[in-house]
């Protein structure tokens, strides 16, 4: 059938209160916390609300069958320990990484206040979300935030032969004076995982440059890069130091496991990688004579002087915006298959 005869996938909406909540009680059903459910579903309703399709809804079924096979533990209680003056740890105790940094937010805040920076260092966490979710609030409340998290062997080294970095995304947020935070949240591969799978369901082909088949071949297959192939670091050598960095960053620094470092073998359907997460907050009220907000908007005029449209966040926020007045665009079949996931369609296949 040509695409001019198919009939519009049917769409529904729901407002964010409900999304989160149906959200929520599909984790509780499956096994989570309420802690981890509220956390994670908030998470994930905001990353489906801002347009961050490749980390939104579309990833509970990774969730689902992860805690189905025993890899993450849904019900941990995190561990946080007040370490010096401006460091924090938590012992996420293999569980989600975002809980664990809802346990020690409070900490971490007044130390970065007090002390004018602080670090948290989380451990033993599995992080399966975007990154932005993590940092954008600090920056809301007038603090500079940058994060880091490593995932799991997808990425070959810029020079090497076969892969050993994850796709170890790197977010970062600055508040702006008289607008929304600065905040960009980017994989240092040449295209994040999620994104591969989506092509792959979806039967469309990749740019060049994104990944290799199981022989090191260049290939724009999705589905060759997902069957035994890899992908690339963004920029070559660039973001392939960066990608290394995240892995001292994120796991050497932390106590967690460096990407290539954690066996999933024996838990079928894990998809959660068992790594850890390093957040650092700067307060900036502490330095550069207190005007930092009136200098990051100074900076964006000035990009946008010199002709600059888009700014790193301006996608998600207008998707935002968008959502807010429209609610939520979920595919009708998608939004079928997570009411039956909550319980809420009795006939429904879970
Ligand atoms: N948990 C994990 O282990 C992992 C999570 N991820 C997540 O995957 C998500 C997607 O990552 P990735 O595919 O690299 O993201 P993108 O390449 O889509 O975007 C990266 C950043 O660049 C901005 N941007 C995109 N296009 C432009 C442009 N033309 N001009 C200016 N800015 C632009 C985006 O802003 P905007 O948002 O407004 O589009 C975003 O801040 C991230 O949320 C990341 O955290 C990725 C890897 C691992
Ligand atoms: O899209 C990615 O890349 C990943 N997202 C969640 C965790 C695994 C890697």
């Amino acid at each position: 059938m040509s695409e001019a005869t198919l009939a519009p996938a049917a769409v529904e909406y729901l407002d964010l209160p409900a999304l989160t909540d149906l959200l929520q009680r599909i984790f509780l059903r499956h096994g989570t916390s309420a802690t981890t459910a509220r956390v994670l579903a908030d998470n994930c309703a905001r990353a489906q609300r801002d347009g961050s399709h490749s980390h939104g809804v579309f990833r509970i079924p990774g969730y689902l069958s992860s805690l189905a096979s025993g890899w993450v533990n849904g019900q941990a209680l995190p561990q946080v320990e007040d370490v010096a003056p401006g460091v924090v740890a938590v012992d996420a105790g293999g569980g989600f990484a975002q809980p664990a940094l809802a346990a020690a937010r409070a900490l971490l805040l007044s130390k970065a206040r007090s002390a004018g920076i602080a670090v948290l260092a989380i451990r033993n966490s599995h992080h399966f979300a975007a990154l932005w979710p993590d940092v954008e609030p600090f920056a809301e409340e007038g603090l500079v935030a940058l994060s880091l998290v490593n995932s799991m062997t997808c990425v070959v080294p810029h020079g090497a032969q076969r892969p050993l970095f994850g796709t170890n995304p790197i977010a970062f947020a600055a508040p702006r004076e008289g607008a929304e935070p600065i905040v960009f949240d980017l994989a240092t591969s040449a295209i994040a995982h999620g994104d591969v799978q989506i092509a792959k369901r979806q039967g469309q082909q990749l740019p060049p440059g994104m990944g290799v088949d199981r022989d090191g071949q260049p290939t724009c297959d999705p589905a060759a890069i997902l069957d035994g192939g890899a992908l690339l670091p963004f920029g070559g050598h660039k973001g392939s130091a960066l990608s290394m960095m995240v892995e001292l960053l994120a796991a050497a620094l932390t106590g967690g496991n460096f990407s290539f470092e954690f066996d999933w073998s024996q838990h079928p359907g894990a998809q959660t990688p068992w790594t850890g997460q390093l957040l650092i907050v700067i307060d900036p009220s502490h330095l550069g004579g207190g005007h930092f907000a009136q200098r990051s908007g100074e900076l964006v005029r000035q990009m946008q002087a010199v002709g600059l449209e888009r700014m790193p966040g301006d996608r998600r926020y207008r998707t935002r915006a968008k959502s807010l007045e429209e609610g939520i665009p979920l595919a009708a079949a998608e939004l079928a298959r997570l009411r039956a996931l909550a319980g809420d369609d009795k006939t429904g296949d879970d």
